[in-house]
């Protein structure tokens, strides 16, 4: 019996993968995220949502110091990811970027070939030495990406003269060839349309296997769809989090339930 406690307990501790703690964000007056915590799987795909403005965004950028980069904004609390401190002096925040990749609403690959958009980040992080190996990255992050076959033939062409199914697909591309742990997703979808849109939800299904994912949705079909945990989000509040089949059939709070049924937001 004690065995099987044991093995329970270790199942969980490797499958965790971000663990935040009293996470609270301000920028100036605005008090954004009201000391959200919450453990974020391995392997996994988990949504955030919640009505506009309530702090996915903000919470979700917290997970690889994107906010660092806004002036006003301050952020306390504790976050870790495998089990390290992300703010702790030796972290430098364009490594944890590479690590923790992101991807945004809109599609916004750089101006530069197909392949450059993807080699650039190997290539400053000093992941690839030769050609050759430059070659090899670019290749399997575009085939991760499922762009590999749309793509093979016109690798010098313009990124920004793809789809724009076909450019956030370069932009996941991009994120994944600087071998990232963690890929955050901020309303991938929101700029594409449903065909785009069902390709896209069919990778991210694909890449939780390699990868922690954790997307900024505000479509709820889409939450159902590819995630196996959702944290909703209310006036900057992580109101309740859970297996998302049990958020959408039987939310503990009035707030989700109000929210899922279309009452707020
Ligand atoms: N750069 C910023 N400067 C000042 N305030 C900001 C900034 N970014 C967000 N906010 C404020 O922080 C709060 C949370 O915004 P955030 O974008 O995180 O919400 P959200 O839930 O992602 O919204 P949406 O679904 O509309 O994208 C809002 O009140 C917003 O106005």
């Amino acid at each position: 019996m004690k065995d099987t406690h044991l093995a329970e307990r270790v199942d969980t501790m490797t499958q965790l993968k971000i663990s935040a703690r009293h996470v609270n964000v301000h920028y100036g007056e605005t008090h954004a995220v009201k000391d959200v915590s919450v453990d974020i799987d391995a392997n996994s795909v988990t949504a955030f949502i919640g009505p506009s403005g309530c702090g996915k965004s903000t919470f979700l950028r917290c997970l690889n110091r994107m906010n660092d980069t806004i002036d006003t904004c301050r952020v306390s609390g504790g976050i870790r990811i495998d089990d390290e401190d992300i703010h702790d002096r030796k972290v430098d925040p364009v490594q944890l970027r590479a690590k923790v990749g992101m991807v945004f609403q809109k599609p916004n690959p750089f101006p530069k070939s197909i392949h450059d958009n993807v080699a650039y980040g190997p290539k400053i992080h000093g992941l690839a030495r030769t050609r050759a190996e430059t070659s090899g990255i670019v290749e399997d992050a575009l085939r991760k990406a499922a762009l590999w076959d749309e793509v093979k033939d016109r690798l010098d062409a313009p990124g920004t003269g793809l789809s724009g199914g076909q450019q956030q697909r370069l932009c996941i591309a991009r994120a994944i060839a600087t071998a990232p742990d963690v890929l955050l997703m901020d309303e991938p979808c929101s700029a594409l349309d449903p065909v785009a849109t069902a390709q896209i939800e069919e990778l991210i299904d694909d890449l939780r296997q390699s990868y922690c994912v954790v997307i900024v949705t505000h479509s709820m079909q889409q939450a159902a769809r590819i995630s196996r945990k959702t944290a909703f989000f209310h006036l900057g509040s992580l109101v309740e989090f859970g297996e998302t089949d049990r958020i959408f059939t039987s939310p503990e709070d009035p707030r989700t339930e109000n929210y899922i049924t279309g009452r707020i937001g």
